[in-house]
């Protein structure tokens, strides 16, 4: 079952209903037998960082045509908890080909980033070496229970992506796991850093008790202080591409 696209505004919008024409079924390679579990990773003492490889983004252009391979050994060494790997082409230069040689390469859990809109990418993930997908609450809507389903039954691990109050009431209906908050406004791309602190207190006073993840714009330690005792993880992308040495600035932004 697809969600609905032609509602969604912006560039968000644009990215969804481009992936979705492009989403036909073709046999899979067969599905590494274990994989790390993402989850477990996040619930590690202190404030896990998902590191982040990403060539490139709408909001940016070009960031960096860094090899996924030696960025992920990089965010590795400099302590990483999981790494997430830009699989959209077209806005991101990403591909499923670098998400299944950095799971070659490195020992750590993989979230496939990228705009599922089509219940076939959740088996593509799964084939291709993630052990948890991104499901975006814009994107989804009323689906989002459904998508979150299917990727259990399949063996990934979700997380579910919010930018509003609304959605953040969806992602809990849906019974989310795991909410990733994003200050970053997918239809104006503009990004405000007090969202995430605003929807992670919300989440925590409605009871949830899960794995929470704030996403996007982080840049400077300080920053990451209003995370402190409320967030599971942070998701951190474009700073760390722009960096001469990956591992370093990953090391100086969280220590
Ligand atoms: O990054 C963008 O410009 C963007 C535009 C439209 C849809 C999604 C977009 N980014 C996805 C993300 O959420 C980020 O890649 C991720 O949170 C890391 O953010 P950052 O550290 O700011 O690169």
């Amino acid at each position: 079952m697809r969600p609905h696209l032609s509602r969604v505004p912006g560039v968000l919008g644009e990215i969804a209903r481009r992936r979705a024409e492009e989403v036909v079924p073709y046999p899979l390679p067969p599905a590494p037998e274990a994989v790390p579990s993402f989850r477990e990773a996040l619930l590690q003492p202190g404030l896990s960082v998902i590191a982040e490889v990403k060539k490139s983004s709408p909001s940016e252009g070009a960031i960096r045509a860094l090899d996924p391979v030696a960025a992920s050994l990089a965010y590795q060494r400099g302590g990483a908890r999981a790494i997430s790997v830009l699989t959209e082409p077209h806005y991101f230069g990403g591909s499923l080909e670098d998400l299944l040689r950095v799971r070659q390469a490195v020992d750590l859990p993989l979230l496939r980033k990228d705009f599922v809109v089509d219940p076939f990418m959740l088996k593509e993930a799964r084939a291709y070496g993630a052990s948890a997908v991104l499901l975006i609450v814009a994107l989804l809507g009323e689906l989002t229970g459904v998508y979150l389903e299917e990727a259990r039954r399949i063996g990934l691990d979700a997380l579910v992506e919010v930018h509003t109050e609304r959605e953040l009431e969806l992602a809990l209906e849906a019974g989310a796991e795991m909410v990733g908050i994003n200050n970053r406004n997918l239809t104006t791309l503009q990004i405000d850093l007090t969202t995430a602190p605003r929807l992670g207190r919300l989440a925590r006073e409605a009871g949830f008790g899960g794995v929470l993840v704030a996403e996007s714009g982080y840049s400077r330690r300080e920053e990451l202080k209003p995370l402190e005792g409320l967030f599971d993880a942070v998701l951190i992308g474009t700073s760390l591409m722009k960096s001469p040495d990956l591992e370093e600035a990953l090391r100086a932004l969280v220590g």
